[in-house]
């Protein structure tokens, strides 16, 4: 059976083989003690969709696995070494720039405190997510999120 690709722009486009991602979903617990804040960073200035949130990751490089490609991007990315990662959603998204196919984890432990290596910003977020604006493709994770929490009502600003 053929993978479900996702448009971020409503264009579909010729298929083309995919980049692999590796995404990390940090959680914490909130006031409750419930792990429902994760945290989003916004992309670096010089990269395509600048400025926009997401969930921290990178492309593997070669013969990484994608755990291994989690714990480089947060160390170099954020300055924390990550404790285990547990595969979570699969999710090919097609934008004009390439085709990614995103491997998303959570992820609850790790050590260090959080560094923006690269001029990014970070907050941490809960259901509906306040900063805007998000990339496409995290906004899938949010309805996850809302379908795993039983939240009703819109995912994010904007
Ligand atoms: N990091 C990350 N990338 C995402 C998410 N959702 C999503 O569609 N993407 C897309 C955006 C990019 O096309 C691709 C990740 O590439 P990137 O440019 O951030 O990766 P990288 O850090 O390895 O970049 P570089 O070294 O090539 O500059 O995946 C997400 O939640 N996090």
């Amino acid at each position: 059976m053929s993978e479900a690709v996702h448009s971020a722009d409503g264009v579909v486009r010729a298929p083309r083989a995919a980049v692999e991602v590796a995404v990390g979903v940090l959680v914490r617990p909130d006031a409750s003690g419930r792990e429902r804040q994760f945290l989003l960073t916004s992309r670096p200035p010089g990269k395509v969709y600048a400025g926009y949130w997401e969930f921290p990751g990178g492309k593997l490089e070669a013969g990484e696995s994608v755990h291994q490609a989690l714990a480089r991007e947060l160390h170099e990315e954020l300055g924390i070494t990550i404790g285990a990662s547990r595969r979570w959603h699969e999710l090919v998204m097609d934008y004009e720039h390439a085709r990614v196919r995103l491997h998303f984890r959570l992820v609850s432990s790790w050590s260090g405190a959080l560094q923006m290596r690269e001029g990014q910003a970070m907050a941490w977020e809960t259901l509906p997510v306040a900063s805007v604006p998000v990339l496409p493709g995290t906004i899938p994770v949010l309805r996850w999120f809302a379908q795993e929490w039983g939240h009703a009502g819109p995912t994010h600003a904007g």
